[in-house]
């Protein structure tokens, strides 16, 4: 907020003028009241009622400003935090992306800084307001008549009580509900995303009563907040009205004693109707506090996300000459932060040197690790112990922007996003050109059915785009992998969907810019294998076999297995729930 924090003050300070000018009325009227009123002096009482409409009219014009003020600041604070989370997301590791659910990010950016918004825009500058208005208030009250000023000021003492029981409950019930927005937000976009398996399996009961408990909860929450609310506004308006009532009674009694003037009687209730509104809005105040401060803590949570370390360390000038780069994994022992304690790790001491320019396959059963070994080139994420080196540094000491330029990964499930065909392509190379598109849509065989798309490579596709077929995005994501032409590049399973006839294309295309580049092929079938200069089997955490894939089908009776399509009976391979064993 230190960018706004002067329009901000300002428009505190002139709501507080505003709110003060509402106090100088009732005095305007008890000298009307003692003075002309009582004397018949016409001309006074004009007055008076001049002085009245000007006060009404500079109160109106000053909170008219105030919001002028404020509108534009206040909406630049919450667009500036909305970015600053975006980039944060996107700079947080993977295994952060792995613990935290979509809806739960998602309700963090819209829903928590639309509170944080409104309660810069409204309850902030009311608090000071109304606390400045209440004490001067109360000062005139007392100074007015000290006893009647005293009954009525009774009440703050119970009320202050019942704020803090008040509080106590609400921040939590308000954690509570914003929590479970979060939870709502996921399963609402997890419906969305799944609907052709809702639909395909006719699950659509089940995930309605699902969404159905969630909302119930979500309700029970909201109307235990509105309670907690209720019970305390109700006590800001009971108990000062008790207040007024004994106060007018005691006055009036006054008045006709004759040792109270009619005119003090009429400014002091004048006074306690201003401060009236001043006092019930504590309850709703306090309420929207609790949710910003609920949506500020929610938000922080994400903003104090330890982002990954050595982001910041010098080019070391790998990326020139572009030329293919040695890869090596030495001694790689890998375990996800999530999974459980006792579990054995996924990569346990896996040793492979990949030579310039040379393409590896990497085969294993399902489950074995080669999503996530080939993961750790692009340090997705980091290796729990061993390293990763690129023409024999280690990459853990090359600054990731650096690293991504050198190494480029298409992975078996392709994200397309909400641009065109060549922008997705494009993504790949930060210095690629639309020539560059063009020649990695032939590689990847994409240009012909991309040729046939209602703009060409202009139509937008991904989620507010055409749908492509399964095969069709992984092509483009091959496409937009080989772009950038990297030193290393990483395919995982990058054919799996495609018929074999367009299968046989993409490889015969794909073998030129293989022969320029370091290649690691996760592959799950023989032609796949083939296209590689060696394979290494992944079994039980390790490299189990390195050759060709002729010398390995003749040599290794898993890999035989593996590749005949067949699940071996020894072949352990999985650590996890993927695994597959009989
Ligand atoms: N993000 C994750 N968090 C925790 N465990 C994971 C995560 N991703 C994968 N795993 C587990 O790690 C193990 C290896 O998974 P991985 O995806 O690397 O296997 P894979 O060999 O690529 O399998 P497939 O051939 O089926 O693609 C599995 O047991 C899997 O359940």
């Amino acid at each position: 907020m230190r960018q706004v924090r002067v329009r901000l003050f300002l428009a505190c300070l002139l709501a507080t003028i505003a709110s003060c000018l509402g106090l100088v009325m009732p005095l305007v009227l008890k000298w009307l009241v003692d003075g002309p009123l009582t004397s018949g002096d016409l001309s006074g009482i004009w007055l008076g009622g001049l002085v009245l409409v000007l006060l009404g009219a500079t109160e109106a014009g000053i909170f008219g400003v105030r919001r002028w003020l404020t509108a534009r600041p206040l909406a630049d604070v919450e667009a500036s935090m909305r970015e600053s989370l975006y980039g944060r997301l996107q700079r947080l590791p993977s295994a952060f992306h792995d613990r935290w659910s979509s809806g739960q990010l998602l309700s963090r950016g819209t829903a928590d800084l639309g509170q944080v918004h409104a309660f810069l825009a409204q309850p902030l500058t009311f608090l000071v307001v109304n606390a400045v208005t209440f004490v001067a208030g109360c000062v005139i009250l007392l100074e007015q008549q000290w006893v009647l000023g005293l009954v009525l000021l009774v009440p703050v003492v119970p009320l202050t009580v019942l704020c803090s029981w008040f509080q106590a409950r609400h921040v939590l019930a308000s954690r509570r509900a914003q929590d479970l927005e979060g939870d709502l937000t996921t399963l609402v976009e997890e419906s969305i995303r799944g609907i052709r398996v809702i639909k395909g399996f006719g699950r659509h009961r089940s995930q309605a009563r699902a969404f159905e408990k969630m909302v119930f909860e979500v309700r029970g929450v909201e109307l235990h907040r509105a309670r907690l609310l209720a019970s305390l506004s109700g006590m800001f308006v009971l108990l000062p009205e008790i207040a007024m009532g004994t106060t007018l009674a005691l006055g009036v009694v006054q008045v006709a004693d004759g040792t109270l003037a009619a005119g003090t009687l009429v400014a002091f209730l004048a006074t306690v109707l201003v401060l009236r509104p001043v006092v019930e809005s504590t309850g709703p105040l306090l309420a929207m506090c609790n949710q910003a401060a609920t949506a500020v803590d929610r938000y922080c949570e994400i903003m104090d996300e330890p982002l990954p370390t050595q982001d910041h360390l010098p080019d070391v000038g790998l990326s020139a000459p572009p030329r293919p780069a040695a890869l090596a994994f030495e001694n790689v022992h890998f375990q996800y932060p999530n999974a459980s304690m006792d579990a054995p790790g996924v990569l346990r001491g896996v040793d492979l040197r990949i030579e310039p320019g040379e393409t590896m396959a990497l085969v294993g059963s399902t489950g074995s690790g080669k999503t996530t070994l080939v993961g750790l080139v692009p340090r997705l994420y980091e290796p729990t112990a061993g390293r990763i080196t690129l023409d024999g540094q280690d990459i853990a000491d090359l600054p990731r922007s650096q690293l991504r330029t050198m190494v480029a990964v298409a992975f078996e499930d392709p994200a397309l996003f909400s641009a065109s065909v060549m922008e997705n392509v494009l993504m790949g190379g930060e210095a690629a050109t639309e020539t560059d598109g063009a020649w990695a849509l032939r590689v990847a065989q994409a240009d012909g059915f991309v040729h046939l798309l209602p703009s060409g490579p202009h139509t937008q596709v991904g989620e507010q785009g055409l749908t492509l077929s399964g095969g069709e995005r992984q092509r483009l994501a091959l496409a937009r992998a080989v772009v950038g032409r990297p030193r290393v590049l990483i395919l995982d399973d990058p054919l799996s969907a495609l018929d074999i006839h367009t299968e046989a294309a993409v490889e015969r295309a794909l073998r030129q810019v293989l022969a320029t580049t370091t290649a690691l092929i996760v592959a799950h079938r023989p032609s796949t294998a083939l296209l590689a200069d060696r394979v290494a089997l992944l079994s039980d955490g390790v490299v189990a076999a390195v050759g060709t894939h002729r010398e390995l089908l003749k040599t290794n009776p898993d890999y035989a297995l593996l590749m005949s399509g067949i699940e071996p009976l020894t072949l352990g391979g999985g650590t996890g729930k993927g695994a597959k064993t009989s």
